[in-house]
Order: structure tokens, then sequence, then C-alpha cells
């Protein structure tokens, strides 16, 4: 095992997702899932797939990981730039473009069956069959996890794409676990759940002695559809009125809205809820403070406003996306509006991402997506000025909510300034993190916002 993980070390420390960048991997193997490859795959001889779960303690936070590995007899043809190394006379894969992992990992799922090895166990989930794979390729471009569209026959759809989650946590994953709800629930906002893949592994810091998280889940893939940031930037550069799209946006965030109310719990928003979201506000505007300091001079006055929030009302508490913004909505000619990545922020610990939450924040996303396609128009060169786009787009998403949820979100005035305030807060972050040169959309959202909500504190 040893130089099997030495391999897997320095592999891993040149991957995108690999979260401690700049650090050696202290790795340890505490789960090695053996999956099968369905009888008669092409693929199949001479390979063995295995979905090693590695903790690392390079940091003092330890992070695990999975790591779907096909182990070879003899190399794969085209498989060089996916190759991990040479082990014990064995040619070592990256799964995911590995047609053997692709096709046990949807067998499993649609099968649910059972994997074990090394101190974990795995089982698949399946909710529709999506039929057989025919074919699959990676998705390119993204950061954190790692995902396969395949080609399918004989199922509801042509494409699904399985998500396969990188770094693992205990418990639900709400990108899973919401999206499925909203496909049991009738949802065509989402593209269709087919099933997932959840795992249990040691893990000696929980009394159980064990813990339980999603690996992968599967849903219908929308192929070559634009995402709303896009289209609307395209649209206000070239000053194009945006309302109706803006308004059929609102609809169909209240439509989701009202199906996750229908088939996930709900609870009273009593004080004790009230004050922990409070309280995750005003945490991160002291971090926002110390990181994008053109926070820090509106914190005092953005702290009272949270305090007065907690005297007005608060509509009853739900799932919500939790990080919507236009790069979450896809259009589909024939469907509309397609919602996506239910997976809450990224900056957010895991498990508050699952709690029922106030809808009001996902409608502040919005908002303040609409204004980040103004912002981002300012910095381009020669800059536009998309203002007054950004207005007209904003009053007519909220129009398209009201008319869908019948709950006039403009009523809640106090709360859902204090929503933008917050989501401003968290991009300020977010940015002075991964974009600093579009730091300043934000925090100068942060001041108009304030001057407009948040009156100055008398002494
Ligand atoms: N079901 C899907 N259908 C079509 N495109 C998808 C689907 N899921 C993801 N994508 C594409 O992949 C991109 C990244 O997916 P997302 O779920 O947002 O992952 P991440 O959290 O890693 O950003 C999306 O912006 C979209 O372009
Ligand atoms: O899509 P993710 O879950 O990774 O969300 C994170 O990254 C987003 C950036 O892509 C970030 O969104 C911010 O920038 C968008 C433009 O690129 C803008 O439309 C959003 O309104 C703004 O919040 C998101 O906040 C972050 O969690």
């Amino acid at each position: 095992m040893s130089v099997l993980v030495s391999r897997l070390a320095e592999w891993i420390a040149d991957q995108r997702w690999y979260a401690t960048k700049g650090r050696q991997p202290r790795i340890r193997v505490i789960g090695a899932l053996e999956g099968a490859v369905p009888a008669g795959h092409p693929h199949a001889e001479g390979a063995t797939v295995v979905s090693y779960l590695l903790i690392d303690e390079a940091h003092e936070k330890p992070v695990l990981y999975q790591v779907p590995v096909v182990h070879r007899d003899a190399p794969l043809e085209g498989g060089e730039t996916f190759l991990i190394g040479e082990v014990d006379g064995r040619h070592l894969y990256d799964g995911p473009h590995d047609p053997a992992y692709a096709a046990s990992l949807l067998h499993q799922i649609t099968h649910a069956l059972e994997s074990s090895g090394e101190g974990a166990t795995a089982s698949g989930h399946a909710l529709l069959d999506p039929g057989v794979r025919v074919d699959s390729r990676v998705l390119r471009g993204e950061q954190s996890n790692t995902s396969i569209i395949y080609d399918v026959e004989g199922g509801p759809v042509p494409h699904v794409i399985a998500k396969v989650f990188r770094v693992l946590h205990h418990g639900e994953n709400p990108d899973v676990t919401t999206q499925a709800a909203l496909t049991s629930g009738g949802s065509r906002r989402v593209p269709t759940s087919f099933g997932s893949l959840t795992a249990t592994w040691p893990d000696p810091g929980r009394e159980s002695g064990t813990a339980t998280g999603h690996l992968a889940f599967v849903q219908e893939f929308l192929p070559g559809l634009e995402d709303a940031w896009r289209v609307a930037l395209r649209a206000a550069e070239a000053g194009e009125d945006f309302s109706e799209q803006a308004f059929e946006l609102g609809r169909t965030v209240a439509e989701v809205h009202q199906v996750l109310a229908e088939t996930l719990d709900t609870v009273e928003a009593g004080p004790d809820e009230i004050a922990g979201a409070l309280e995750s506000m005003r945490r991160r505007v002291r971090i926002a403070s110390a990181e994008a300091p053109a926070v820090a001079p509106f914190g005092e006055r953005i702290l009272a406003l949270y305090d007065r929030t907690a005297h007005v009302e608060w509509p009853r508490l739900q799932r919500i996306h939790g990080d919507l913004h236009l790069g979450q909505a896809l259009y589909s000619p024939e469907r509309g509006w397609v919602l996506l990545d239910f997976e809450g922020e990224p900056l957010r610990p895991m498990p508050e991402r699952s709690r029922p939450d106030v809808t009001l924040r996902d409608v502040a996303g919005m908002l303040r997506s609409f204004d980040y396609v103004a912002g981002s128009l300012a910095h381009s060169e020669p800059p536009v000025d998309a203002s007054a786009w950004a207005s007209t787009a904003r009053r007519s998403f909220v129009d398209g909510y009201i008319a869908a949820s019948g709950t006039d979100v403009r009523a809640q005035r106090a709360l859902l300034d204090a929503f933008e305030i917050d989501k401003a807060v968290y991009e300020a972050v977010y940015e002075a993190r991964n974009r600093p040169d579009w730091v300043s959309i934000p925090t100068s959202a942060v001041e108009r916002l304030v001057a407009r909500s948040a009156p100055p504190v008398t002494a």
C-alpha cells in the first residue's frame, strides 16, 4: 500500500480540487471501495475499480478526499493524459476519465449496489432508471468536484451527469437532497434526479465512531444551454430589455420554493432560530471587515440593522437554494429557466447549509447578481453603465416572484435589505479571496445598501 499511497499523495497535490494548496499531502487510506464493472463491458478486462477514501493531515484541519482509481494490467489506449502512475506493475488511472469507473459508478447507483473495503462501505440509491451508459466524458472547467457526462440509452433522457464529490463531509449534501426532493415533488425547474451514492467510513472523532456522507449523485444533463449570467451580461451590454426573462426567473424561484416547502420540513422562525441566523450574519461582518477593509467603516451600522431585524416578523423557515445567482440558472427554450447547484455557499460550513432558512435569502442573492452584471460591465474596457438595466431587471424579478408566490416580499423590505447586505458582505470575502479586482463590486453595494437602509448609529 505504501508505494501506492506515496504515488497518490504526489498526484493529489497537483489536482485543482486539492484544498491545501502549496502543502505536501500527508495521507492515510481509510476506505478502499471496490466497484463492480457491469458484465461484458468492453473496458472491464484486466481492470479493478477502487475508490480510495484518503484522509490528508497536511493541515491542522484534516480533509477527507474521494479518489476513484482504475488499476489496469495493461495501458489503456488514449489514457496517457489521466495516468496517475505505475504501481506494482499495474497502470493507475484517474477514475472519472476511465470508462470502467464511469460504468461502475452508474451501475452501482442504478442497481442500488453495495461496495466495501478497508473499513468503509458504500451504497447506491436509485430514484429513476437512467438506462445504460453508451459513452462518457469528464466536464471541463470545474474547480472543486469532478463531473462525468454520460450518453445513455433506454432511459427518459439522452444524457445524465454524475457529480463526484472530491472532498467528503459527514451529513447530507444539500445539492443531492434538495434536488431529489424537487424531482420527487414533480418540479421541472431542476434537472431530474436519478440517484446517489453514499458511504460510511471510520471517524474516531464522532461518538458513533463512523461518519456517513454523499460520494456522488446523478441527474439529467441539459447540454448546450447558456447560463443566465452570460445571457444577462450580453443583454445588459447591448442595452436590451431583460424584464420578461427576469420576471420568469422570479416565477421560477418562487415555484422552487413552493415545492421545497411542500416536500421538505419547514420550521417556525422562533427566537432561537432568529438569534442563530443573526449571529452567523454578524460573524460574516467581522470576517469581511478584516479581509475586505472597505466593509469595516459600515460594520457598526450593519450590526445595528441586524439587531432591528430581530424585532420584525420572519416568515416560516424552509429549504432554499442557498447560493442563488445568475450563474446557477440555465435557459432552456422548451422548459424555461432551470436552477442548478443547490450546494449552498462554499464559504459556509457544510452542516449549516442543510438547515431550513429564509426564502428571502435566495431573492436577495438574485438581486445581488443583477447588480453584479452592472458592476462587471462598469469594470469592462470601455466601461458600460448598466445601472438602469440592473434596476429594471431587479424590479421585474421581484414582480415575477410576487406573482408566483403570492407573497409581497416588498412588504418585508427590512428583512430583504438585511439579507442583501449579508450577501454583499459574503461576496466581499469571496472576492477578496478569489478575485481581488472585483472586490469593489460588493463593497460599493454594501455602502449603497447601508446608506439606504441602515441610518447612522446615534449615541
Ligand atoms: N445538470 C446539468 N445540466 C447542464 N449543465 C450542467 C448541469 N450540471 C452542471 N452543469 C454545468 O456545469 C457547471 C458547474 O456545475 P455546478 O453544479 O455549478 O458545479 P460547481 O459547484 O463545481 O460550480 C454549471 O455552471 C453548468 O454549466
Ligand atoms: O457558483 P459557486 O457556488 O461557486 O458560487 C461562488 O462563486 C460565484 C462566482 O462565480 C459567486 O457569485 C458572485 O459572482 C457572480 C458573477 O461571477 C455574481 O453573479 C453573483 O451575484 C456573485 O455573488 C458566489 O457568490 C460564490 O458563492
